[in-house]
């Protein structure tokens, strides 16, 4: 289980996130949605162990999330963190000496699925391209929990689609992945959960299919209501 518990992160005098608990369920497919600056990606590098938070704590199976952690948490970063100079398929060789979880067949499949040659270097591909070969490679990694930070960005809108059902066949009946995006009608097919992050609080968990069956509106729609007022 991974639980964010009162968790606040301050940068100076910016407080980026203030009193945030949430629990995530295995199996369960989430997005996490909120405008500019709400704190999504100092959640995530929070649940990656990449940075502590200021006050409260984030438990993986009652442990505080560590070094360690991230052999079960796999972490997509907005940044690029691949040399220019390596190929797609260093990229594969990277991840496998970094990762025992790492699975070389399946990258070398989605890489395939997504049409994109191993024998190409970083320096060359677009930014869209360059989104799928970090894709490919996070979720060749079988763990059970995957955070992925703005994933579709530079991902053109038919290759979307095909790119989010990747990321959905990859992942085993028991895998928990959360999916931070702007791009919420794009995600809203494939989420089951979405949470809501305004000026850094958690201000709604909700069912997405209890959206769409109670209230009649979509993940989209509500996020509109929600975030009224916000520029
Ligand atoms: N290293 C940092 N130093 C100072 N302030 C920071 C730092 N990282 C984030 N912030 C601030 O914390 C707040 C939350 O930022 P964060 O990147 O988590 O937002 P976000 O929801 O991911 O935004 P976006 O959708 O634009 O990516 C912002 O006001 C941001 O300026």
């Amino acid at each position: 289980m991974l639980e964010t518990k009162n968790v606040s992160k301050s940068f100076l005098t910016k407080k980026a996130l203030e009193d945030v608990s949430f629990t995530l369920e295995p199996g369960v497919i989430y997005a996490l949605l909120g405008p500019n600056g709400s704190g999504k990606s100092t959640w995530m590098k929070m649940a990656a162990a990449l940075s502590h938070p200021s006050s409260g704590e984030i438990l993986l199976d009652g442990e505080p999330v560590n070094i360690k952690s991230r052999e079960k948490i796999v972490f997509l970063p907005t940044d690029n963190f691949y040399y220019s100079t390596m190929t797609i398929r260093d990229v594969g060789k990277y991840y496998a000496d970094f990762f025992d979880d790492f699975d070389q067949d399946r990258f070398a499949s989605l890489l395939s699925k997504m049409e994109l040659e191993d024998n190409l270097k970083i320096k060359t591909l677009s930014s869209g391209m360059l989104a799928k070969v970090k894709i490919a490679a996070a979720m060749s990694r079988i763990a059970p929990y995957y955070l992925l930070d703005e994933p579709l960005n530079g991902i053109d809108l038919i290759a979307r689609d095909e790119v989010m059902e990747t990321i959905i066949r990859s992942l085993s009946d028991e895998a928990t992945i959360i999916i931070s995006s702007h791009l919420v009608e794009e995600l809203e097919p494939y989420v089951n959960k979405a949470l809501f992050f305004k000026q850094g609080h958690l201000i709604e968990a909700c069912d997405v299919e209890e959206l769409r069956s109670t209230k009649g509106i979509s993940l989209a729609d509500h996020y509109r209501e929600l975030m009224k007022g916000e520029a």
